[in-house]
């Protein structure tokens, strides 16, 4: 998989550079490239912003300027995101459809945004979806960049370790949050793991776990239980 990120701070998308994502791009899974928008400005300032039409405070990214950058970078089999507030919400499904893709790219945008025809456009020409990380305001799409390619990178066949622990994690295949994970000491600070987990007992273990994500979800996240088809298990596993 190939990923782009456009950005006025590249910089800012250093970080993908260490650990897993770094790991993935040695292995040859995962060509990711860094661009600097600034590289396809027309001007000895290098602007890539001008005052909204409309008026109003801050200001907004050029259409001229995203125009050059993405018709270097885009491919034709190429998904433009834009990290945006006004985007659809980005979750775990929406990560193991974009891990499939051959290649992404992300257009960070700052101020008070890129000018709508850049969507409308290149919406022409391909797949583009602006993608929302979380009812908050950010002050450019580089963090939520950080956020979509490491969410992405990590379903990459052969980035993580052992698959077998992608499996079990929150807002997994299940759809349920993950249960809680003890290690040694069995003690710790007048607090004992569940002793469940230390009988070997496994068809008791996996009940517990099941019971432990269903708890935590209900307490937590009673939104993905309505969303999930309630019917797959009885009320009686939640009194457990
Ligand atoms: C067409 O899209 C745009 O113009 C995007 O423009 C902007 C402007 C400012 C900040 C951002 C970054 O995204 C978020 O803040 C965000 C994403 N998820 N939750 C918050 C993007």
């Amino acid at each position: 998989m190939r990923i782009d990120v456009v950005s006025i701070f590249p910089e800012y998308l250093a970080p993908l550079e260490l650990s897993l994502v770094g790991k993935a791009r040695t292995a040859g899974l995962l060509d990711l490239r860094v661009h600097d928008l600034r590289a396809w400005t027309d001007d000895r300032h290098r602007t890539v912003d001008d005052t909204p039409f409309g008026g109003g405070a801050g200001m907004v990214m050029r259409p001229d300027v995203w125009g050059r950058a993405l018709d270097d970078v885009l491919t034709p089999d190429a998904h433009l995101l834009v990290p945006s507030p006004a985007g659809t919400p980005f979750t775990q499904r929406t990560a193991e459809a974009w891990a499939t893709e051959q290649h992404l790219v992300v257009a960070c945008g700052r101020y008070e945004g890129i000018d709508a025809r850049v969507v409308e456009h290149y919406a022409t020409r391909g797949r583009v979806t602006e993608v929302s990380l979380g009812d908050y305001v950010l002050n450019g799409g580089e963090v939520a960049a950080l956020v979509v390619v490491e969410a992405v990178a990590r379903l990459l066949p052969g980035v993580v370790g052992n698959p077998e622990s992608l499996v079990e994690e929150s807002h997994g295949a299940a759809g349920l949050l993950e249960y809680p994970v003890y290690t040694k000491p069995p003690s710790w600070q007048g607090h004992d793991v569940p002793d469940v987990l230390l009988s070997g007992h496994h068809a008791r273990i996996a009940r517990w776990r099941r019971d432990e994500a269903l708890r935590r979800t209900a307490a937590r996240r009673p939104d993905i239980l309505v969303a999930l088809d309630a019917v797959r298990w009885d009320r009686h596993d939640l009194e457990v």
